[in-house]
């Protein structure tokens, strides 16, 4: 059975944005039972994770004498071999990956930007005038995104990996505004929370959380 690590603690108080949360997602989509083994901040910057994950951090993911680090590429490796994230023809699937890589290279650096600066950058003289550009970075790609998606439920045909990573760099907006300006990606994103399988993986990591709250 495969293993991943996730936080022993997340810092986002099981909000599910941590990025384990995208591999136990695709597990679920697939059927997969895994195990996860909790890791401290400071067992993850020790050598036996860096042997597995050379930045250090998590998920990570073990399988027999495979180990790969990134969610991205575990996500794919998972819906390589199973079925349920990747259409079967060769044109759909060679986009769907596509796809992932533009939830995690286009849309995702932005948000990211966005995220740390509000949780890093308040105190700072700038930040003020740094905000609305940062804002205005993450509402060029929800309105191309918007005029993408239009009215499809998924971003190309059948939901697929695609989706899968590109609702979870969407999610952490939730509590930024950003969507409510954007009505059709708040929907889209609510349909990606709405699986049952996303309910699963995201009550997972919570009940770590949970447990690690409890005195
Ligand atoms: N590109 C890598 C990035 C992995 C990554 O960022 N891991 C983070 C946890 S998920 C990122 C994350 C962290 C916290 C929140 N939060 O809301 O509190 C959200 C997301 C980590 O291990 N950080 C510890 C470190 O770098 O030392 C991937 O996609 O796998």
């Amino acid at each position: 059975m495969p293993t991943i690590t996730a936080f022993e603690n997340s810092p986002d108080r099981g909000k599910g944005h941590a990025r384990d949360m995208r591999v136990r997602w695709a597990f679920e989509e697939v059927g997969q039972p895994y195990d996860v083994r909790l890791l401290s901040f400071a067992a993850m910057k020790q050598p036996a994770h860096l042997a597995l994950h050379p930045f250090g951090q998590i998920p990570t993911y073990e399988d027999g004498d495979l180990t790969l680090f990134e969610s991205g590429a575990i996500v794919l490796h998972i819906a390589e071999r199973q079925d349920g994230l990747l259409p079967k023809d060769a044109n759909a699937r060679a986009r769907a990956i596509a796809w992932m890589f533009a939830a995690l290279a286009t849309v995702e650096p932005p948000i990211v930007e966005l995220t740390m600066a509000m949780l890093f950058e308040r105190d700072k003289g700038w930040y003020a005038e740094r905000l609305p550009m940062l804002h205005d970075r993450v509402r060029v790609r929800l309105g191309e995104l918007s005029r993408h998606i239009s009215e499809a439920d998924w971003l190309d045909g059948a939901f697929s990996a695609g989706d899968l990573m590109m609702v979870t760099v969407l999610r952490r907006l939730n509590t930024s505004g950003l969507l409510d300006e954007f009505p059709d990606i708040a929907a889209y994103v609510a349909r990606g929370e709405a699986r049952p399988a996303f309910r699963r993986a995201f009550d997972a990591q919570l009940a770590v959380f949970n447990a690690a709250s409890r005195p």
